[in-house]
């Protein structure tokens, strides 16, 4: 089954059409185009109870992001921890960039062209290349949702809000405009009382964090070409990673940013900074509700969310 996201930034329909007509060759394709949020993983959950091979996917990380919890199902408490190989026992899964960061693509090693990365795939299919991922899983209040490359709680999710906000009145995400709407952002953002504590099992109680991201893989996000890096260990063949910030000053920052945008596996470093590697669950409680981001789709104000991480959820072919 292959999904398209009509309304993703750079998805239209010619590439639509090149897809159609490559899968198509190579396989039996049903084609089902999105018509509002959500709809994805009404389409992807019908396609896993009907047995599909594979779901690939045309859109951005948002329609990734449902078409995978649509695959994945978290609302039946379905428990996939048990199982040796919980992937083969759902589609696997085939993405083509069509969004305006691409991230999940991206950090599987797509091309950022959705017509090079059809090449890619198919050959991918030829040949039966599958990898497994792991995925994050975030848990509040009575909810949870998967999340293929990154979630986050503060400031990051702040800036998630804004730009959210400027692409309601029309104006489009590009990479210039995270940056200036963050920018701008930091002015009015709390850089005096930092809400989030962070607990877990056998993880030492850290206190006082403003800001915290929670990866599944490495990069976090890209500014144009380039990869941002705050947590360069992070791997879909691992558990979850988490950097947080105990100072938001500009003297803080500075250097963080320049670590983050230098390109290898070196930690950033700093005493204000907290990080995790591998983790299997830890928790961020906050003393008043904070804003919270998952896959870069903001979700609200929350005061606590747990972040687990599910291992072998899925295969990809790539
Ligand atoms: N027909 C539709 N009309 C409006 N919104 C839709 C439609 N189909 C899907 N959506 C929603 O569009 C949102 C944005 O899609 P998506 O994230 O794929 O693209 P993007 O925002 O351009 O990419 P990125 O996440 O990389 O910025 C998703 O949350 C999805 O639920």
């Amino acid at each position: 089954m292959l999904l398209v996201n009509p309304k993703a930034t750079t998805t239209n329909a010619r590439t639509r059409d090149v897809l159609i007509r490559a899968l198509g060759a190579a396989v039996e394709l049903a084609v089902e185009e999105t018509a509002y949020r959500g709809h994805a993983a009404a389409l992807a959950g019908t396609a896993r109870a009907k047995g599909y091979d594979v779901v690939a996917v045309l859109g951005g990380d948002g329609t990734i992001n449902e078409t995978v919890n649509g695959l994945l199902n978290p609302e039946s408490g379905e428990d996939v921890s048990g199982d040796a190989d919980p992937s083969a026992r759902r589609p696997a899964l085939i993405v083509i960039p069509g969004g305006s960061a691409n991230v999940f693509a991206r950090a599987l090693g797509l091309p950022n062209d959705p017509v090079e990365a059809t090449g890619a795939v198919l050959e991918a299919l030829r040949e039966g290349r599958r990898r497994t991922v792991g995925l994050g899983r975030a848990l509040w209040e009575d909810q949870s949702r998967y999340f293929t490359f990154c979630a986050g709680m503060g400031y990051d999710a702040e800036v998630v809000r804004a730009v959210e906000g400027l692409r309601g009145t029309g104006r489009k995400a590009t990479p210039a405009r995270y940056v200036n709407t963050a920018l701008r952002h930091y002015l009015a953002t709390d850089k005096r009382h930092p809400a989030m504590t962070l607990t877990g099992p056998g993880i030492p109680a850290v206190e006082g964090l403003f800001l915290t991201i929670v990866t599944n893989t490495s990069p976090w996000t890209y500014v144009g070409t380039r990869p941002v890096t705050p947590t360069p260990w992070a791997s879909f063949e691992t558990g979850l990673d988490l950097l947080g910030l105990q100072r938001m000053g500009p003297l803080a920052l500075a250097p963080l940013i320049r670590q983050m945008l230098t390109e290898g596996d070196r930690l950033p470093s700093g005493r204000h900074l907290v990080q995790l590697h591998d983790e299997a669950e830890f928790t961020l409680s906050a003393d008043r509700p904070v804003a919270f981001q998952l896959d870069g789709d903001y979700l609200g104000e929350r005061e606590k969310v747990t972040f687990r991480s599910t291992p072998h959820a899925l295969q990809v072919l790539v």
